[in-house]
This record gives structure tokens, C-alpha cells and sequence, in this order.
């Protein structure tokens, strides 16, 4: 299988005859992190579900780490880390007591576990609080501490699902710290996520999923050039030079659909950064003067909406997470 440490071929599962997931295909290569992008109940948590050897599929196959996930469960299991949606930590115990018990029931020798808490809490930023209970802990630290325990076991591959659902932006942007950390040293991640901006930013491939089948798949960039490209805006001294320049820009193919609005031209490209030298270049050889260039590029939200002609975004989404997250930790709402 190559560099390949999930390969997920035509993957279905099915509830009594409803089909959660619809044959989805993808290969994850190693040292790379790779996300699952969806709205609520397009079958992320069935897929990650698969391929942990939680859910068994209904059809297709999945091999990660080189064994497939239902002939070979169990060293799937040794071979893998996970932090699930709901927290699985215990509140009475510490973070080093969480784990160090982690460590023993996966069966990792007593020494080796010790030897390796500090350096993990440490890479999560929780090394100063490895002796606090867990009571005391925020959302933030309890989900950087279910990362650090979901290491222990050096896994191969380590499985997110929904890494910072329910928490505030200043936690979210520490979680993606540490999954920017685990990918510098080369930590292979699946995540699956709601959240645009949070795909974007930490993956290097993303495969978006909708009513269980995957609608598209790429770089980021790869996704957002289906949309079609950026829009670039060039701001010249007046409307009669910005005339000229879009004349000029025509003649010569550089950019689509040209137009003009006051002193600014507006047009669409399917590269900005490659297209607005040659603008440059072509308005400076015309004696133009520009004073201004923008250029603004489509969002993975863009990419869904031309898809599927819906957003991703969806606010009462965001409110299920937080009743779900509160309703099954047995918080109670309002802390
Ligand atoms: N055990 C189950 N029995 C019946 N239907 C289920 C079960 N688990 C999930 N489903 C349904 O399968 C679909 C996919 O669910 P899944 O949890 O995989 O979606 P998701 O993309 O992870 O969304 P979420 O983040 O809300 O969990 C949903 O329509 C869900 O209601």
C-alpha cells in the first residue's frame, strides 16, 4: 500500500436498511493530515467509526496501517490513536494518573509509559498541570490532554473525531496548535469536522462528505479552484484609465469576465497570485498607473454551495453540538 496508512475502498454502512455511508474511497499518506468535511450527520463519525474497528462496515474494505480492519481488528487497534467526541477521561484522577492508566490497560510496559507522560504533556502545553485533577480542567486542556494520551502508544495514525466541537475560539486555536505541532513531526491525522475554516487550515487533503457519499476531494486549493477562481480588483487613477487597462487586459487573454466599476477593474482569475504580475507588467508597458490591487479568493463554504447548493454553515448545527456535547458529558448547561 505505499506511503498509504489508510486506504478506505467503496466503504458503506447501513442502519436497518438506512445508509449512513455510501461507498466512500480515500487514501491517507503517511505524515500528512488528512480531514473528513461535512455538515451534521453526513456520515463522519460512521467513517472514523469503520476505519477504528468500532462500526462494522456493511460492505467495501479499509486496511490502516496495512491490516484490514476487519480481518485484523486488533492490530488495527495497537497500531492506531483515537480522541472521540465526548470525553473518556476520568475527572477524579489527574492528567499523568489518566495516563498512566491509559498506558497499562493498553498493555505498554509501566517504565516506558512514565518515561513518555512528560514529554507528551509537554507537547500539548499541559506539563505544568500534569498533577491537577482533571476537575479543575478546562474543555480546551481535556481535549489537549486526550490527544496526548492517544499518543502514548506511538500510533501510526491518529483518529480525531470533531477535535474541537464545543469549545471557544481561544481553545480551538490552541488544539490546532498542537495538531500543527503533531504534523511538523510528521504525526499522520485523520480529523473529521464541521468547521470550514478548521479543514482549511490544518489539512493537507480534505475529502468532503454529504448524505454519506464523498461529493469532492483535495488540497484545500484544489477544492476552492472548483469554484471557479478569485476575484481580482485593480484600482487605477480613473475610470478612463481603468477603461483602458481592462481593453488591454482583454486583448492580451489575461483574466475572464473583465469588467469595470468607477476607477477599478474587476475580473476573475483562476490563479491570482500567477495572474496580477503579468497585470502589472502589461499596465506599467502601457503607462498606466495602478494604485491599488486586491484580490479575494472562494471559500471551502463556496466550494459546498456549488456542490451541493447549500452552505455549510449552519447555526443550528452548532447549536445541536453544544446541547449533544453538554447532554452526553452530564454537564449541566450554563458552566
Ligand atoms: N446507530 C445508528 N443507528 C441509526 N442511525 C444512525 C446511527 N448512527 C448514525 N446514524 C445516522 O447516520 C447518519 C450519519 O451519522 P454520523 O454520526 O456518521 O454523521 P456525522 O457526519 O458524524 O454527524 P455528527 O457530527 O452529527 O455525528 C445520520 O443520519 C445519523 O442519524
Amino acid at each position: 500500500m505505499g506511503g498509504y496508512v489508510v486506504v478506505a475502498e467503496e466503504l458503506r454502512k447501513s442502519y436497518n436498511g438506512f445508509e449512513a455511508v455510501r461507498g466512500v474511497s480515500f487514501r491517507v499518506e503517511r505524515g500528512t493530515v488528512y480531514g473528513l468535511l461535512g455538515p451534521n450527520g453526513a456520515g463522519k463519525t460512521t467513517t472514523i467509526g469503520m476505519l477504528i474497528t468500532l462500526i462494522r462496515p456493511s460492505g467495501g474494505r479499509a486496511l490502516v496501517a496495512g491490516y484490514d480492519v476487519l480481518r485484523e481488528p486488533q492490530r488495527v487497534r495497537e497500531r492506531i490513536g483515537v480522541v472521540f467526541q465526548e470525553p473518556t477521561v476520568d475527572r477524579d484522577l489527574t492528567a499523568w494518573q489518566n495516563m498512566l492508566i491509559h498506558g497499562l490497560i493498553y498493555g505498554l510496559p509501566r517504565r516506558a509509559v512514565e518515561q513518555r507522560i512528560p514529554e507528551l504533556l509537554e507537547l500539548v502545553g499541559l506539563r505544568e498541570h500534569a498533577h491537577r485533577p482533571l476537575r479543575s480542567y478546562s474543555g480546551g486542556m481535556i481535549r489537549r490532554l486526550e490527544i496526548a494520551r492517544a499518543l502514548l502508544n506511538e500510533p501510526e495514525v491518529l483518529f480525531l473525531d470533531e477535535p474541537t466541537i464545543g469549545l471557544d475560539p481561544q481553545a480551538r486555536m490552541k488544539v490546532w496548535e498542537v495538531i500543527e505541532g503533531l504534523r511538523r513531526r510528521g504525526v499522520t491525522v485523520f480529523l473529521t469536522t464541521h468547521y470550514m475554516d478548521e479543514a482549511e487550515k490544518l489539512c493537507d487533503r480534505i475529502a468532503v462528505i454529504d448524505h454519506g457519499r464523498i461529493i469532492a476531494e483535495g488540497s484545500p486549493e484544489e477544492l476552492k479552484s472548483l469554484v471557479g477562481g478569485d476575484t481580482v480588483y485593480i484600482t487605477l487613477e480613473a475610470a478612463e484609465a481603468a477603461e483602458k487597462l481592462a481593453g488591454l487586459l482583454r486583448e492580451k487573454g489575461l483574466g475572464e469576465s473583465i469588467s469595470v466599476s468607477g476607477p477599478t477593474v474587476v475580473l476573475m482569475a483562476r490563479d491570482a497570485p500567477r495572474l496580477v504580475p503579468q497585470i502589472l507588467d502589461a499596465a506599467r508597458a502601457a503607462g498606466l498607473e495602478v494604485l491599488e490591487v486586491r484580490y479575494t479568493r472562494p471559500s471551502l463554504n463556496d466550494v459546498f454551495v456549488k456542490l451541493t447548493g447549500r452552505s455549510l454553515r449552519d447555526e443550528e448545527g452548532d447549536w445541536r453540538d453544544f446541547m449533544r456535547l453538554h447532554i452526553h458529558t452530564g454537564r449541566r448547561l450554563g458552566r
